[in-house]
């Protein structure tokens, strides 16, 4: 990858390194914007090697920036992406504090950045993680919020809204959902989407995950490489992001893609789904509850409504101006950051 190039195309601010070698803390910090106010950075532990782990800080924090703007809040867009290192040790019950230790690092080092930096819970870390963050610093979102149960409640709020505009139909029952990644959020989806009466078609990595929606909603189970080729209506990725790779994109048989993922395509993946005749609602556009309520401190009521308002406000723009979902989603949020950003910084 060619990392200056990369943050010069896709307009971010800045990629920092932090590392704390007495907890083992490595991670990678990426800020695209903060013209809106200091950026909403998702923080994320995941396994993964050098590179990817960049991609991943850089993605996720493209992402929050036009979550952020499209849901009107006054923040930009960040991600930390940590390194586990030890993933035992963050585990172990000999090293009971050993997590904590690591997470107040983090806050640590990051406390000088907290009027440009908010950090909030992303994969792998939980409300109790971002609590020990805010002992060190007072740059933190959602510690307070089940954001998880929150956004998935949106993204199926979401779904209804652009099923209107693509199924012609509001109402999901016997509409085929493939939700592909059972975790905190697309179970909640799941459950969302069985009591309307949607036929659930669920892979992940985890057996025992699926097995539980297939005797609880009567789901039916796929292995994780074969569910992008299930014939359904509706495609969910709920994943970690990358789920829908450019050459997967033919494989699809859905007529919709919606989920709550961050980044399931790359842009190249978007204008091919697009060449397919499928309809792909962003995530920025789509998995915004849980941000909005963590904002906002409102319910989840409240903020999916907001997430219903928006995509149908999208769909319906997308209808009447024929260009793609997605790309209304993207002007929407960037007409918003440009107006206010040409404002200039506040004294
Ligand atoms: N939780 C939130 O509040 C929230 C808010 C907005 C967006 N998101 C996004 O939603 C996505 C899921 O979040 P989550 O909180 O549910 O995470 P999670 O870690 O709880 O769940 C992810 C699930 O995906 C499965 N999975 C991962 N890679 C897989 C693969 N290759 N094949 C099959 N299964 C796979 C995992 O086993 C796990 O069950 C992420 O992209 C996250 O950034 C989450």
């Amino acid at each position: 990858m060619l990392i200056f190039d990369e943050l010069q195309t896709r307009g971010h601010e800045s990629l920092s390194l932090i590392q704390h070698p007495l907890t083992g803390l490595r991670a990678v910090l990426a800020v695209h914007s903060t013209v809106l106010g200091p950026a909403i950075a998702g923080v994320r532990l995941r396994q993964l090697d050098e590179e990817a782990l960049v991609r991943s800080a850089l993605d996720l924090s493209e992402s929050l920036t036009f979550k952020s703007a499209l849901a009107g809040l006054n923040y930009g867009g960040g991600a930390c992406v940590i390194m586990p290192g030890d993933s035992d040790l963050l585990t172990s019950k000999t090293q009971p504090h050993a997590r904590e230790a690591l997470f107040r690092a983090l806050g640590r080092e990051l406390r000088p950045l907290s009027s440009r930096v908010i950090l909030t819970e992303d994969i792998g870390v939980t409300p109790r993680d971002i609590s020990f963050v805010a002992q060190e610093t007072p740059g933190t979102l959602g510690q307070h919020t089940d954001t998880s149960r929150v956004t998935g409640y949106g993204v199926y709020r979401g779904m209804k809204a652009a099923a209107k505009y693509v199924l012609d139909s509001e109402s999901l029952r016997g509409v085929r959902v493939a939700i592909y990644g059972l975790g905190a959020m697309g179970r909640e989806l799941a459950e969302h989407l069985h009591r309307e009466g949607a036929r659930l078609i669920v892979a992940d990595r985890r057996p025992a995950v699926m097995q539980e929606l297939v005797e609880d909603f009567g789901a039916t189970a796929m292995e994780p490489a074969d569910i992008l080729d299930a014939p359904c209506d509706i495609f969910a990725p709920c994943a970690e992001g990358g789920s829908i790779s450019l050459a997967a994109v033919p494989r699809l048989q859905c007529r919709m893609i919606a989920g709550g993922e961050h980044h399931p395509l790359t842009r190249a993946g978007e204008n091919a789904v697009r060449e397919a005749g499928i309809v792909y609602v962003p995530d920025f556009a789509i998995n915004s509850a849980g941000l909005i309520a963590a904002a906002h401190g409102c319910g989840k009521e409240e903020a999916a409504e907001q997430v219903y308002q928006t995509v149908s406000r999208i769909c319906e723009v997308a209808r009447h101006s024929a260009q793609p979902v997605h790309t209304v989603a993207r002007l929407m949020a960037e007409q918003r950051i440009s107006l206010i950003g040409s404002l200039g910084r506040r004294e």
